[in-house]
């Protein structure tokens, strides 16, 4: 078990614990629990306590009755931990949780470290590291959509593709020492192509991978949705429609621009930061102040960019933005509500479409939202695996670098051996993404961000 000893009795409480709240739950778990618990609890009624089958009773200290209380045993190894484990169901007071805590670290059991119930929880097999953080994403996920994405992420597909990658490296890596050992030559130039187009196949699938980092990231801190446009175009009006239109959320904006106008809303599961660049577009003169490097960091910076156009007096799109990726922005036509319908030409192209929308009558909303959905969750499309934390981001990049790597020092012409080499150290960095490698460091650093009690 290493340095993880996990036959200590550990006790925290699994809600929050110094709020007030109807109902709090401290957790405990590890051997010789069911007894600690035995010195403090008595049921209501003679009948023994039975796993898995809450009982009602009083809560004990030296100093006398603590709480009336619902307590679980559970038997391991069927139990979250895969240890005995007991869970107190108390009042949510702060004091008498606090209470019920010491009437066990007095008997012996100490204070759990925060993830240490999901650690063991690992350690004994019950979960993976993967499912693990998938626990973590879980509780910080801030919409319905971010959970239904994390939960769906911990049945394993990441597991599966990484398992497939690593048989594939294998397998290449196999051909090559067969080769190196048997053949008095080199792999000739057929080989060389083959083991060349995989390499190519597997440099695909990881960068794939390593882009859904940047949708879970927004997921968390919203998407930024820019508003641009001439003066006068309805910015500042369809801004606050859709603000009202959308249930706000009300949060703290860090890293918006002071000179813009920013909102959070959720479109379509999707948290959405929502910012009218009035500001910035309101005079010449402030463009000028602002340098139009500014503006092209901001244009770079955010997740979409909606290109404003009056239906009455349509303009081109500035220049700055057809630099941009074709489905990092697009064309709303405003004011419909004052043009012929014949003036409402939708493109055929779904990422050239142009959205007519009219403020006052509340048309073309909904097409509107969905253009946005459409666009934001175009790096998910047709992807079944996705990363889920900075840890699986920076492992995945970093395999991705040294598979990309690996494929220009094999087009230049390096032997085989280097492309073995490179394997290896990918396959190493895989290792350590599903805790089959170096499992009690990433433990360390994983579980120091979970919270007390999980
Ligand atoms: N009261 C309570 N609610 C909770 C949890 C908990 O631990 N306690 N959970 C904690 O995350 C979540 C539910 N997940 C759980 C996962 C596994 C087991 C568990 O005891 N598993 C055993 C036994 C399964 C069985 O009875 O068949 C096992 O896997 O062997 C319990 C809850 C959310 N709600
Ligand atoms: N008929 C009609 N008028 C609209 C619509 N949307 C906005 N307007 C009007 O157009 C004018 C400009 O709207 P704003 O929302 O202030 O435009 P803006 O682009 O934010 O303007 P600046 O703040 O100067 O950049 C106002 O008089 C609005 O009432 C619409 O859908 N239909």
């Amino acid at each position: 078990m290493g340095r993880y000893s996990d036959v200590d009795v550990i006790v925290a409480p699994a809600t929050p614990a110094q709020a007030k709240s109807a109902l709090a739950i401290v957790r405990v778990s590890g051997e010789g629990c069911l007894g600690l618990v035995a010195h403090c609890f008595r049921p209501k009624g003679k009948a023994p306590l039975k796993p898995w089958a809450p009982r009602y009773g009083d809560w004990m200290d030296v100093e006398g009755l603590v709480d009336d209380v619902m307590v679980t045993t559970f038997r391991g190894p069927r139990s979250y931990t895969g240890q005995d484990m007991v869970e107190i169901s108390c009042h949510g007071n702060p004091v008498l949780i606090q209470a019920i805590q010491t009437s066990l670290t007095n008997l012996g059991a100490r204070q759990a470290r925060p993830g240490e119930f999901t650690m063991r929880a690992v350690l004994n097999g019950k979960m993976d590291l993967l499912a693990a953080e998938a626990v973590n994403g879980l509780i910080e996920a801030n919409t319905r959509y971010q959970a239904d994405l994390i939960r769906r992420q911990s049945h394993g597909p990441l597991v599966t593709f990484i398992n497939e990658q690593v048989e594939q490296m294998l397998q290449m890596q196999a051909h090559i020492e067969a080769t190196i050992d048997y053949g008095e030559e080199d792999i000739d130039a057929l080989q060389r192509e083959q083991l060349a187009g995989k390499l190519k196949t597997m440099v695909d699938a990881f960068k794939r991978l390593e882009q859904t980092a940047r949708f879970s990231l927004a997921m968390k801190r919203g998407f930024k949705v820019l508003l641009t446009g001439e003066p006068n175009v309805g910015k500042s009006t369809l801004f606050n429609t859709l603000v009202r239109h959308e249930r706000a959320i009300v949060t703290e904006l860090p890293g918006t621009t002071r000179d813009l106008i920013s909102e959070q809303i959720e479109i379509g599961g999707l948290p959405i930061i929502l910012m009218d660049s009035a500001g910035i577009r309101d005079s010449n003169d402030r463009i000028e102040q602002l340098g139009i490097q500014k503006i092209y960091e901001l244009l770079h910076d955010v997740d979409l960019v909606l290109f404003l156009n009056d239906a009455a007096e349509p303009r081109e799109p500035y220049p700055q933005l057809k630099e941009l990726t074709q489905e990092k922005w697009f064309e709303v036509v405003t004011k419909q509500d004052l043009v012929e319908e014949s003036h409402v030409a939708e493109k055929d192209d779904q990422m050239k479409a142009r959205v007519p929308v009219s403020a006052l009558t509340g048309k073309g909303l909904r097409q509107l939202e969905q253009q946005i959905v459409i666009r934001l969750s175009t790096v998910m499309a047709g992807q079944s695996v996705y990363l889920i934390n900075q840890r699986q981001e920076e492992i995945i990049s970093t395999v991705s670098t040294l598979l990309k790597s690996a494929a220009d020092d094999f087009d230049m012409g390096f032997g085989e051996e280097v492309l073995s080499s490179y394997l290896n150290a990918a396959r190493q960095q895989l290792g350590e993404l599903t805790g089959e490698t170096d499992v009690e460091d990433i433990l360390d650093r994983m579980f120091s961000n979970f919270c007390l009690g999980k």
